[in-house]
């Protein structure tokens, strides 16, 4: 099912998800509903929080035909290496794209659909992806790292968007 994403700056963007105690059905019902909502948008990935499912579930789907989607539960970061300059867009904040720095590659451990744990080390936009996803799952949005000017401008947008649209 199509899911409702929050649009920033929504207080519920700023809580921190609880890890999955058991990958059940209910957790693969989310990716599921994750995944549609993601193709959908469209998105290269999804975090439960901006959904409102305050659970530590991501959705990530980079490849270039929309093939191969990963779902990574629990997902933690072990290593991170290296630094990139990315524009990134975010499907809470629709219409802004600003560059951001984060680590190149990055080894991370995080159990899949099957309950199962696994081990992966990403580089390039996958890399990026992960660490823009786990910040969402931290109540944390990446507008938030940029300086207090432009975010100050965007909240003005956002605001005026949202009181038209109201
Ligand atoms: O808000 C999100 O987490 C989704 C976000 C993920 C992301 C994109 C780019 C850099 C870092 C993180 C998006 O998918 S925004 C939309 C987007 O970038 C895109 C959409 C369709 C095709 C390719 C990219
Ligand atoms: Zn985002």
């Amino acid at each position: 099912a199509l899911l409702p994403i929050l649009r920033y700056p929504d207080p519920r963007l700023h809580k921190h998800a609880a890890p999955v105690a058991v990958v059940d059905d209910s957790i693969r019902q989310l990716v599921r509903d994750m995944a549609e909502t993601m193709y959908e948008a469209p998105g290269v990935g999804l975090a439960a929080t901006q959904v409102d499912v305050h659970k530590r579930v991501v959705v990530i789907d980079v490849s270039e035909d929309r093939s191969t989607l990963r779902a990574f539960i629990n997902p933690e970061i072990l290593e991170k290496s290296g630094e990139q300059t990315c524009e990134e867009g975010c499907l809470s904040v629709p219409g802004v794209y600003e560059k951001v720095t984060r680590a190149e590659r990055v080894k991370v451990r995080a159990l899949d659909e099957r309950g199962e744990p696994f081990e992966l080390e990403a580089e390039g936009l996958l890399a990026v992806c992960i660490q823009h996803e786990i910040d969402h799952l931290d109540g944390r949005v990446f507008v938030e790292y940029l300086s207090p000017l432009k975010l100050g401008r965007i909240k003005a947008r956002l605001a005026k968007k949202a009181r038209i649209t109201a």
